[in-house]
């Protein structure tokens, strides 16, 4: 008798199965759930194989093309419920075309602005990027535009506008946009750049302020944190950080974002983010410079922990609140970047590392490596401060002053022994001048 029933929950099970493969098969999930209740209620004890099993979608089978080999979490479209949105991205380079990609599969209206015309041409006829991200089939409901500035129409209708170029070309791109935007209605205005200006020292949030004006900074938000590219269109599961100054808009950026796959985690100090979102670039260099020279885990170990202790003290005496270098965007991204030839930043530094000159390696690179310029004015910014940054300083000095790596590194480790961990007192100055700018000035 047991047998029996065994066998009888051992056929239901297989005729489950084979329904679910059936039914995922057409890719109907209208006839799951009409089939489904059928059949447990018939083989109650029947083991039901889990969710992501099943459902293949055209996300599915997209991603399932493009899927190396491996353990996928998330093919079926088991998303959260946002409210869909119109986007238009600035940027379609690696991180551009990525994002656009994240928020088409997320059922958003994506728009995808590239200055390349080729770029556009190609991307929608073949719904791929011919410089980035190649090999991925990016979503059929992304419109790529361009080369001419998005005009004025298509800006009033978007509900968000996402900028995903590099620092330096934010300023020419939103001297372009201030006089398409319309105040009453504004868009959500989301910054994933991880930089300082070169000719300013500027942070991304003081260059809105500039271009936009205090209203329209008060509301940016920013997004950062450890998200390679090339992993989150696969869908491996990704955490940010999401700032703003106003809760409401941080919250609201969130929302458009969040994913089982892509976690989002607000917070109210966009300086800190954007500081360590650039810093821990520079800090990327130095690592594959050691790795370079054929330095291993201790060196690279040792290296992610005094450059967080760098940054802190850096963020500290800028004004940011040095908790914030325990965030995604902080310690996160700081780890990932340089522990890993996906980035760019470290890949620089590995190849000067090997030999190379900085002239050819950002010849052949392809794509933006922003600790490059960052190096630059995190270095007048520290001598600025006054703020001892031993690290970012012996980068710079390999970048731009001909420095020899060996000889650098030979020198960190021949500085005299320092206390641990001490934060600056006197701190704040450039946050407080930035925060007179904003009309937020309290004192
Ligand atoms: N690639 C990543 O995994 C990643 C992840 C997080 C953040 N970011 C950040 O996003 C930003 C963009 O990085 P990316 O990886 O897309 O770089 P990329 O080099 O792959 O692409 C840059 C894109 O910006 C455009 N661009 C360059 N200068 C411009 C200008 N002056 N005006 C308008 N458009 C311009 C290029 O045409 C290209 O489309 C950087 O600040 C980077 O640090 C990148
Ligand atoms: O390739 P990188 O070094 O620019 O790093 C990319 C992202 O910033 C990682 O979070």
């Amino acid at each position: 008798m047991q047998t029996e029933k065994a066998l009888e929950n051992h056929r239901g099970a297989l005729l489950m199965l084979t329904a679910r493969t059936f039914i995922s098969l057409q890719g109907n999930a209208n006839r799951i759930s009409a089939t489904l209740p059928h059949l447990r209620s018939k083989f109650p004890n029947a083991y039901l194989p889990p969710q992501p099993f099943v459902v293949p979608t055209r996300a599915y089978t997209r991603h399932r093309r493009t899927q190396p080999s491996g353990f996928t979490m998330y093919p079926s479209p088991s998303r959260s419920p946002c409210p869909k949105s119109k986007v238009l991205v600035f940027g379609a380079g690696n991180f551009g075309s990525c994002l656009a990609d994240h928020l088409g599969d997320s059922e958003h209206e994506v728009y995808m602005w590239s200055r390349e015309a080729d770029v556009v041409e190609y991307f929608n006829k073949h719904h791929r990027n011919p410089r980035y991200l190649q090999d991925h089939d990016f979503d059929h409901k992304i419109t790529a535009l361009g080369p001419e500035f998005p005009d004025a129409e298509l800006i009033k209708q978007v509900d968000v506008l996402l900028f995903a170029i590099p620092t330096d070309g934010v300023r020419s791109t939103l001297t372009q946009l201030r006089p398409r935007l319309n105040e009453q209605n504004l868009p959500l205005l989301i910054f994933v750049n991880k930089g300082i200006e070169i000719a300013t020292n500027a942070l991304t949030l003081e260059i809105i302020v500039d271009t936009c004006g205090k209203d329209i900074a008060r509301v940016a938000t920013f997004i950062s944190g450890p998200s390679f590219a090339k992993e989150i269109v696969r869908r491996q599961p990704t955490s940010v950080s999401v700032a703003s100054l106003s809760a409401e808009h941080a919250e609201k950026a969130s929302q458009i974002f969040h994913q089982p796959w892509f976690r989002c985690y607000t917070g109210g100090d966009p300086i800190g983010v954007e500081l360590a979102g650039a810093l821990k670039n520079v800090y990327a260099i130095a690592t594959g410079i050691a790795a370079g020279l054929g330095f291993e885990n201790n060196t690279r170990a040792s290296l992610i922990t005094r450059g967080l202790a760098e940054m802190t003290r850096i963020g500290q005496a800028y004004g940011a609140n040095p908790l914030t270098f325990l965030s995604l965007a902080g310690v996160g991204d700081l780890f990932l970047t340089c522990s890993s030839p996906t980035s760019r930043n470290y890949t620089v530094g590995y190849r000067l590392g090997k030999g190379e000159t900085l002239e050819e390696i950002i010849r052949t690179l392809g794509s933006v490596a922003e600790g490059v310029s960052t190096a630059k004015g995190l270095k007048a910014i520290v001598d600025d401060l006054g703020i001892p940054a031993p690290i970012a300083i012996g980068v710079y000095e390999v970048l731009y002053e001909g420095k020899d790596v060996k000889d650098r590194a030979r020198h960190l480790m021949e500085h005299p022994p320092i206390r641990e961990l001490d934060l600056p007192e006197k701190a704040g100055a450039p946050v407080r001048d930035l925060m007179k700018k904003l009309g937020l000035d309290t004192a």
